[in-house]
């Protein structure tokens, strides 16, 4: 099949700090990801896991190497054309939620309509999501008051809403139980094959290897092997 790749990351590098204190922590990696697959890139803690999603979605720079999303190098992009990208691009699921703490479930949704007003899903898509993922009820609640689950949930919720064609997610089945795995294994296999989305998921997490059609597996920030599922 010809597929279209959605992101590349070609001889990446990252290395932090210098001197005595300095830490090489991604090693030439060579990376696509593309449209209609599930990608897992599957590490132990420390591994340069979270390092690599976040050089992956421009959230931050690699030493060196080139990122290329969408056809676009995010080294040639001014901050606020990268910006613009990642907006319009890619749906980010984060460890820490980056639920906002003051809003409920239902303005979590508002407030990225208010900075991406086009192309969102529509009510009834997100009516329909929020049943996937069994969090409709709690649209009114606020953070503090859902569990970790839920809140991880919503987080999920509230990446797919902009309708992203890359979907990158940092450990998105951390607090959830395995049932919910399997549900949430499941929606992004979906948002892979039936949506076309590149979907991204790094994780220690064995329990998603069976809704990968790819898997990498990241040691010590070298990128290991490929195995493609049957
Ligand atoms: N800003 C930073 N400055 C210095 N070192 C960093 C920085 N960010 C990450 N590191 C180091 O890079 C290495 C990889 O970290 P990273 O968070 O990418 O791993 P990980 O596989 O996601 O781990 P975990 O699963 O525990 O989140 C660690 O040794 C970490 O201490």
């Amino acid at each position: 099949m010809a597929s279209q790749n959605l992101l590349e990351m070609q001889q990446i590098n990252k290395v932090f700090g210098s001197g005595l204190s300095k830490v090489h922590v991604l090693h030439d990696i060579n990376f696509s990801a593309a449209a209609g697959h599930l990608n897992l890139i599957l590490g132990p803690s420390g591994s340069g896991k979270s390092t690599f999603l976040t050089i992956a979605g421009g959230l931050q720079a690699p030493t060196n190497g080139q990122v290329i999303i969408a056809g676009q190098s995010l080294a040639a992009l001014s901050a606020k054309q990268r910006d613009n990208l990642r907006l319009k691009q890619i749906g980010f699921v984060l460890q820490s939620y980056n639920l906002l703490p003051y809003l409920n479930v239902s303005d979590q949704f508002s407030l990225v309509d208010r900075i991406k007003p086009n192309n969102n899903l529509s009510a009834a898509k997100l009516k329909k999501l929020l049943k996937e993922l069994d969090i409709a009820e709690l649209i009114a609640k606020y953070p503090a008051e859902l569990s970790g689950g839920q809140n991880q949930r919503v987080a999920i919720a509230r990446a797919l809403y902009p309708n992203p064609a890359i979907i990158l997610a940092d450990e998105p089945t951390a607090a959830l139980d395995s049932q919910r795995v399997e549900q949430v294994g499941q929606l992004f296999a979906n948002l892979a094959h039936n949506e076309k989305k590149a979907v991204i998921i790094v994780t220690h997490d064995l329990r998603l290897k069976k809704f990968a059609d790819q898997i990498n597996e990241i040691s010590d920030g070298h990128l290991q092997q490929t195995i493609v599922n049957d």
